[in-house]
């Protein structure tokens, strides 16, 4: 069977980098919405009940108006907006977090795929709460550079038009009040939400996050070799895993892998350890793409496994 899928939202930054990832697919047929009715609810309605999986790419509001607008039993839903990600009933598409999560994605009908900045922080953060290196009320931070594209169309625009001079590097979200924390405390089992302080910079694509460690304040101080093996182990057991763990060398005090640019076009996302056991300091970083893992690739990824064939058709490693 050939599987239907609407893209809604198919213009924007996350819908034309899934079109372009499904482009060539055999399996799928992309039904495309005429773009002088990408806004029209009837057109869109029409498309989202004749499709197999509908991809919803769009801001909020419009991403839960589309899913009122299924009225059929069928049509199953990436929502790579953060309209449901803590939603009763939905699946969080970061396969790689648990053992069970891809079962989780392939049964479910309604997956919402996972926000760029949270990636990082439950990637490094719930394995090891989970393996109690970590506790769940530990007061966290997290920190993390990203492109311009993360703010998508609006943002790409104010970075690129004639005569801008951009900042090079802009903090936000400086009320600490992020959309992204409360699936951050959710999925990375925390008590409490981080202290999130997110940063554009002056370069399109790609981010880098970092997540600093007092290890004296965990009870039965982990070595910098213990939460490597706690990463590396969980991703390694974890099949088809887009998550992966740098090897870990204590002596290692900067590295050109930790350029937010480094996974641009993959949907690898590669975790760094860096620690000091006489100091008890660690700094656990993540670099990934944010139109890769952080959104078009998860959304590739979370299809295929919804649709049963190989999670990794159409990404590039
Ligand atoms: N960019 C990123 O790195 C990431 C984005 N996301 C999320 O993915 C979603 C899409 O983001 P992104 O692609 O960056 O955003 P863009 O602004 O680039 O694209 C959004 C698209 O949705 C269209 N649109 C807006 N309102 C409606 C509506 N009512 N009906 C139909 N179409 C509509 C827009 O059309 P028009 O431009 O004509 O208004 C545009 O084509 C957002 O929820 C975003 O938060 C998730 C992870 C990362
Ligand atoms: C650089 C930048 O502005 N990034 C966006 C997040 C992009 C993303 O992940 O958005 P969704 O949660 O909607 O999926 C932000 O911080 O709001």
């Amino acid at each position: 069977m050939v599987a239907k899928i609407f893209i809604d939202g198919e213009a924007g930054t996350t819908g034309l980098q899934i079109r372009e990832r499904l482009a060539g697919r055999r399996d799928l047929e992309v039904v495309s919405i005429d773009h002088d009715k990408r806004k029209d609810q009837d057109e869109r309605k029409r498309l989202l009940n004749l499709a197999d999986v509908a991809i919803l790419c769009l801001p909020d509001d419009a991403a839960r108006e589309s899913v009122r607008l299924i009225e059929n039993d069928t049509t199953r839903v990436i929502d790579a907006s953060t309209a449901h990600r803590v939603a009763e009933g939905w699946a969080y598409g970061f396969a790689e977090m648990d053992a069970g999560q891809t079962d989780e994605i392939a049964k479910a009908r309604y997956v919402a795929n996972p926000g760029c900045w949270p990636q990082g922080l439950i990637a490094a953060a719930r394995p090891l709460v989970e393996a109690r290196l970590l506790p769940g009320d530990y007061p966290l931070s997290y920190h993390g550079v990203s492109g311009y594209s993360g703010g998508g169309r609006q943002m790409i625009e104010e970075y690129e038009a004639p005569g801008v001079v951009a900042s090079q590097y802009m903090p936000y979200a400086l009320t600490f009040l992020h959309k992204h924390l409360p699936e951050m405390q959710h999925y990375g089992k925390l008590n409490r939400p981080p202290l999130f302080e997110p940063v554009v910079g002056n370069f399109a694509q790609g981010m880098t996050t970092s997540l600093p460690l007092h290890l004296d304040m965990v009870a039965d101080i982990p070595s910098g070799k213990d939460l490597h093996a706690v990463l590396a182990d969980h991703y390694a057991s974890i099949p088809d895993s887009f998550v992966q763990v740098a090897p870990y060398d204590p002596k290692l005090g900067k590295s050109a892998a930790l350029d937010p640019q480094a996974h641009n076009g993959t949907n690898t996302l590669t975790l760094h350890v860096f620690a000091n056991d006489e100091t008890n300091q660690a700094v656990i970083a993540a670099v990934y793409d944010n139109l890769g893992k952080g959104a078009s690739g998860a959304a590739v990824q979370n299809l295929n496994i919804m649709l049963g064939v190989n999670a990794r058709e159409s990404l590039a490693a």
